[in-house]
């Protein structure tokens, strides 16, 4: 009954922010989400700090006690900070909602030491991307050679606290940061400077370790959230829950469940809910909503309690029927007294939005997310790397049947981002030449993928140099002729290219190539030799001509080379010849389109 008073008032509240921390792999999320933790439990007085499924809460009493006089609660309506804990480094990938991030506003972790990094830049991509208003938190500052630790003190404070040289120090390594970031787009400066967070990112020096600067970084983030995005964060506390799945897995007593963040209304239990599934939306009635147990309940046997109702923005643990082909980052709709069908269509489309374009020819693509999917096949389109299929799961058999289908070798490849690949695939893959890429980073598992091309184009290219005839020029030289014909033996130097054996050559007579013989073989000294490159003067035994009928001494022969060969030898391989056998190829290209201009094109 009351549900049904609930669903027909809107009820506005502000809902928390939600905040994403992201950065390259040990430069510090886990400590600073830690330390802002830990620091809530120490200033918060009685429990206000509340530990969610997949998200921590910081109300904003404990923010303005952590921040001290940076902060005045009374500038503030927004209710908190909801920190979202990424499981695992890549995640904030399945950090996706309706329309873009699932985050409203993102923490960059830098290690000031280390400076920007493959994740680092792989996270920037997807802010940019999601449009994700973000600070940089330049952590570490406390390993500055000679720095004197400030225990959770204000970052100005701490550093008028250092000696001169340190601060030198910092704020060398903080500029090299913020340059940077300049290179990748961004404006930026130290955040006390920055007036329009929206024009510049403002960069806070803090430390995971010591807490100095975690006062400054929580007033920026409340006072961010507070400037530029109040307005949406209003939303109907009462209607139908909306949410992204950020992992799915099993939980003891209750089967497959979604470990989910509510970013919009309420999820009651018993709701029916509509989850975007591998196979399309999963509709399914919610069993139980978990919430990890008080830390002074600890030592029950449950890990989690059971909670009637959860309200925006939160983190929530949702047991319910049919979850095992749920994928994360995938979105939750409660249904309740919405048209079913139209409920389903919208979690369609919006998988649909996710779905990456694939093409009949390309590699095969598996992700851990649909988030990371999205991610990989926007950086592969970049690269202009057609996709055949990309799908979100481990790889199996099947994937490998569908990678040996493409034509193209370079295509016969797999990329696969932190999912397993399952034993008989990987066995399978290697029988049947499908080369495997695996990597939790895209930057390098794209990076991977582009170093096999190359090398599997470079050994085409050599494979066709090989059989490829090659450009030369020659000069009979006068007073040279061992032997008039059968064969003709001659005196010869190179011009330009290489010379070499089993050639036909042809001499111009006029403006027409005239083929004068076959070029056998090639002494020099007396030895045989196989080539021979400009400037070196040897006897060639030419099979066809008489000298002084075909050939003269003191003509300029060539070698001669098919149409197609020379076509491929200028569209495709001539930045792999010598510039001698280029200059040769341009001479011969000339004589013959003087002729037909078309010739080789
Ligand atoms: N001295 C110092 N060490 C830090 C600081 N922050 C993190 N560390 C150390 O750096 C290492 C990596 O920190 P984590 O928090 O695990 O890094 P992370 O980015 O969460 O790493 P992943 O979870 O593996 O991606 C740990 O040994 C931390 O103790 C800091 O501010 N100062």
């Amino acid at each position: 009954m009351s549900d049904q008073d609930a669903t027909t008032e809107t009820e506005h509240t502000l809902r928390t922010p939600i905040v994403a921390v992201l950065g390259h792999v040990d430069h510090g999320k886990t400590s600073l989400l830690d330390r802002i933790r830990g620091s809530a439990v120490t200033a918060g007085e009685s429990g206000a700090i509340t530990q969610h499924i997949g998200a921590t809460a910081v109300p904003l009493d404990v923010i303005s006690d952590i921040a001290g006089e940076l902060v005045d609660p009374t500038d503030f309506d927004l209710p908190g900070l909801l920190f979202i804990d990424t499981p695992g480094h890549h995640s904030f990938s399945t950090l996706r909602s309706r329309g873009g991030a699932l985050a409203d506003i993102a923490i960059l972790v830098v290690d000031v030491n280390d400076g920007f990094q493959p994740q680092t830049l792989e996270a920037i991509d997807i802010l940019k991307r999601t449009q994700t208003p973000f600070i940089v938190a330049a952590n570490k500052i406390d390993t500055v050679p000679g720095w004197n630790p400030n225990e959770n003190q204000p970052v100005q404070q701490t550093m008028d606290a250092q000696s001169e040289r340190v601060t030198s120090d910092l704020n060398e390594k903080l500029y090299e940061l913020i340059g940077e970031l300049s290179d990748n787009g961004f404006s930026a400066d130290m955040y006390w400077r920055v007036q329009n967070f929206q024009a510049n990112i403002g960069v806070v020096p803090v430390s995971a370790e010591t807490g100095e600067g975690i006062p400054d970084l929580l007033t920026v983030m409340m006072g961010l959230s507070q400037r530029y995005m109040k307005e949406e964060m209003e939303i109907d506390a009462s209607g139908p829950g909306v949410g992204t799945v950020l992992e799915v897995k099993d939980t003891q007593g209750f089967g497959t469940t979604l470990d989910a963040i509510i970013y919009d209304g309420t999820i009651h239990k018993d709701d029916t809910i509509v989850v975007g599934g591998l196979q399309g939306p999963i509709v399914t009635d919610v069993r139980a909503l978990l919430r990890p147990r008080p830390l002074e309940e600890i030592r029950t046997e449950q890990q989690f309690e059971q909670v009637d109702a959860v309200a925006a923005a939160d983190g929530v643990k949702i047991a319910a029927p049919d979850l095992d082909d749920a994928i994360a980052g995938a979105p939750i709709r409660v249904l309740r007294d919405r048209d079913r069908a139209e409920v389903i269509a919208e979690v369609e489309e919006e998988l649909s939005e996710i779905e990456v374009t694939t093409q009949e020819e390309g590699v095969v693509v598996k992700a851990d997310t649909l988030g990371s999917l999205e991610a990989i096949s926007s950086t592969l389109e970049e690269e202009e790397i057609p996709i055949m299929r990309a799908e979100v799961g481990a790889v199996a058999p099947r994937d490998v049947r569908v990678a040996e289908t493409a034509n193209e070798p370079t295509h016969r490849a797999i990329l696969a981002f932190s999912v397993d690949v399952l034993e008989d695939a990987r066995h399978l893959a290697e029988q049947e030449d499908v080369t495997l890429f695996e990597d939790d980073v895209i930057y390098q598992l794209v990076e991977g993928y582009d170093d096999h091309v190359t090398e599997i184009q470079e050994s085409q290219q050599e494979q066709i140099l090989e059989n490829i005839t090659r450009p030369a020029k020659f000069r009979v030289l006068p007073d040279h002729t061992f032997r008039q014909n059968d064969p003709a033996v001659v005196g010869i130097e190179v011009l330009s290219g290489e010379l070499r054996r089993n050639v036909n050559v042809v001499k111009w007579d006029g403006s027409e190539p005239t083929r004068v013989g076959r070029l056998k073989s090639l002494q020099d000294a007396g030895e045989d030799v196989d080539s021979a490159r400009t400037g070196e003067q040897l006897a060639a035994s030419i099979d066809g001509p008489t000298v002084g009928r075909q050939i003269e001494e003191g003509d300029d022969l060539w070698v001669e080379i098919p149409e197609k060969h020379a076509k491929i030898l200028e569209q495709e391989l001539k930045e792999e010849i010598s510039v001698d056998e280029r200059e040769a190829l341009s001479m011969y290209l000339e004589n013959h389109r003087n002729r037909d201009p078309f010739w080789g094109k």
